[in-house]
């Protein structure tokens, strides 16, 4: 099987590409790096091009996931794992290759929830490093999907993916892209709705998760969550809203996996206890928003 080597970017929907630009690059703190002519965003955390692409839409939510396989040789297996198993996968075309400042770069549909994923081994490096404004942000870390058939969406990103569970908490489970050694790149929960459940950017001390909570307390910016810790993977956590009400999170630690001999994916107790050691609740806006653009047309029967 082909190898990752992390998540790469994610694109959100967003019906004010202005205001939103204003909130990742102020709040979040990312750098904004370009809006192109079409009105798209793009931001970094890191000496990736970018790291998070905002696109204008009506409807806001996840548009799609982009993952950077190991290498060339990589990705091209991966191309055939695909076509092999019948995911049908699409070549982005050179313009939008160029637009995204990508090399070779191909789309598949995740068939349970219709979410665009996105595989390619090259993005322009940017000479000038990432320079934290306000929050030492380390990667863009995660991203968690509410899903309606959890089995089957966790039986695809394993079996056609490449993907390993860490933790089981009831039917949710947290599964790294082999062999990142990151606990999670990408989470599903179960829900009655296939929608977005949150985005995380990983940061570097306990501080930047003190400053956070009140810089965003004092620009009126909703709490959904935290701090606290979670079980799953010991970090410490601190999610909150953006202006579209999607949930975003900033996270200090988590556990790593060593490529051989990791451990195996534990049974963790469903409780309140284990989404937070330290006994908080979420608000009710907690991962409620954020659509799927589905592609699930697109898919070929
Ligand atoms: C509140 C969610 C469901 C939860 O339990 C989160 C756990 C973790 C973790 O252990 O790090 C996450 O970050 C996550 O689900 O994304
Ligand atoms: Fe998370």
């Amino acid at each position: 099987m082909f190898r990752y080597k992390k998540i790469g970017y994610v694109a959100l929907n967003v019906s004010d590409v202005e205001k939103s630009t204003e909130f990742y690059d102020q709040m979040v703190g990312l750098q904004h790096v370009e809006t192109n002519e079409k009105g798209i965003s793009f931001f970094r955390c890191s000496n990736d091009h970018h790291n998070l692409i905002l696109y204008p839409s009506q409807e806001p939510g996840i548009k799609r996931v982009g993952f950077q396989l190991e290498n060339d040789k990589q990705l091209e297996l991966a191309y055939q794992e695909f076509v092999k198993n019948g995911l049908n996968p699409r070549e982005v075309s050179q313009e939008e290759q160029k637009e995204l400042k990508q090399g070779r770069t191909f789309r598949i549909v995740e068939p349970n929830t219709g979410l665009e994923l996105e595989f390619y081994s090259k993005m322009m490096h940017m000479i000038k490093n990432f320079v934290p404004k306000h929050t030492k942000i380390q990667r863009l870390g995660h991203v968690v999907l509410n899903t309606v058939d959890v089995d089957s969406t966790i039986k695809f990103f394993t079996e056609q993916l490449n993907f390993i569970v860490s933790d089981h908490l009831g039917e949710n489970a947290w599964l790294r892209c082999f062999p990142n050694p990151y606990h999670h790149s990408f989470a599903l929960i179960k829900n009655t709705e296939n929608k977005l459940h949150h985005v995380n950017f990983m940061v570097e001390d306990i501080d930047d998760i003190g400053i956070a909570r009140n810089r965003v307390l004092n620009s009126d910016v909703p709490i959904a969550f935290g701090p606290g810790r979670h079980e799953p993977s010991e970090s410490i956590f601190f999610y909150f809203l953006d202006p579209d009400g999607m949930t975003m999170e900033y996270s200090f630690g988590m556990e790593e996996f060593p490529e051989e001999n990791a451990r195996d994916a534990r049974l963790l107790e469903p409780s309140p206890w284990t989404l937070d050691r330290w006994g908080g609740k979420p608000s009710p806006e907690f991962a409620s928003k954020g659509k799927i653009e589905e592609k699930l047309s697109l898919i070929e029967k």
